[in-house]
């Protein structure tokens, strides 16, 4: 694994008011890994991953991407920079099909314009192809072909929450963030999860995982970064995060809840 960072997160304080939901945090995801970000509720994970793609402004430091600042990008600007996510509370077009849903992810990544679109020049028929047989195999990658033609909303819980993974997948990012992708799994589904977790690092994507499963995220990452109130309280490959006493502390009276 190349030891460049892929992405740097450098002195992140963001406030909301009063508030500081990110306290100065740095950490460093390097290309090919797969990074856990864990933390008691409401630590600052998800405000981070929304100040990394665009949904907040940092108020103060920076983040790079393959050692560009993303200050001032729009979400759609760090979507075709090759950053994607999934979200806590999934957000899938319930309406449209699982392929449609991971179609719109792949129409990010259209060259294309509008003009191309209109007359179906084509290279734009070119593209819908190839998009096509993009998106159907990644509905394949995730264990979901035969549910392509089925609309999103009639996917049971765990097939919508793998195709948000598809359809991040689908903009041909570099780096994926997953926020909290095994809520409401049980066991079982966990372990499968895992694998797939893994898979994706293995087709050569990095990975920022959001995840209050201890054991998922002790089983999957290649080191953790552990927030609290904010602040960034210890960082390492999983085993010393295990043994961490300010880790311990942080996690004391949830640890047994949040491991079954
Ligand atoms: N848009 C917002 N406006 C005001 N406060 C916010 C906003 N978003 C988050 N916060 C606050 O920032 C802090 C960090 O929240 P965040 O959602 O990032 O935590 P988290 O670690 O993801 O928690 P959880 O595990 O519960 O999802 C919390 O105190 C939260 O209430």
């Amino acid at each position: 694994m190349p030891d460049t960072p892929i992405l740097e997160v450098d002195q992140l304080t963001l406030r909301f008011g009063g508030l500081t939901a990110l306290d100065n945090v740095s950490f460093d995801i390097k290309e090919g890994e797969i990074l856990g970000l864990i933390g008691p509720n409401g630590a600052g994970k998800t405000t981070c991953f929304n100040a990394i793609t665009g949904v907040y402004k940092p108020t103060s430091g920076t983040i790079r991407f393959n050692g560009e600042s993303l200050a001032g990008k729009k979400r759609f600007e760090i979507t075709q920079a090759g950053i994607a996510r999934t979200f806590q509370n999934i957000r899938l077009f319930p309406t449209m099909t699982a392929l449609e849903n991971v179609l719109v992810g792949a129409d990010a990544q259209h060259t294309t314009g509008m003009f191309s679109a209109l007359f179906r020049l084509p290279k734009h028929r070119r593209e819908e192809a190839a998009g096509h047989d993009r998106a159907m195999e990644l509905l394949r990658f995730m264990g979901l072909a035969k549910q392509a033609d089925e609309l999103a909303a009639n996917l049971s819980y765990g097939d919508q929450r793998r195709l948000e993974i598809a359809r991040a997948m689908a903009t041909q990012p570099k780096l994926i963030c997953l926020d909290e992708p095994a809520a409401g799994f049980n066991p079982q589904e966990k372990r499968i999860l895992m694998d797939l977790i893994r898979k994706v690092r293995d087709r050569g994507f990095t990975v920022l995982l959001i995840e209050h499963d201890m054991r998922l995220v002790m089983g999957v990452t290649d080191r953790i970064v552990v927030l609290e109130f904010g602040k960034k309280i210890a960082e390492g490959a999983p085993a010393e995060i295990r043994d961490n006493p300010a880790v311990i502390a942080a996690y004391l009276g949830v640890e047994e809840e949040d491991a079954s």
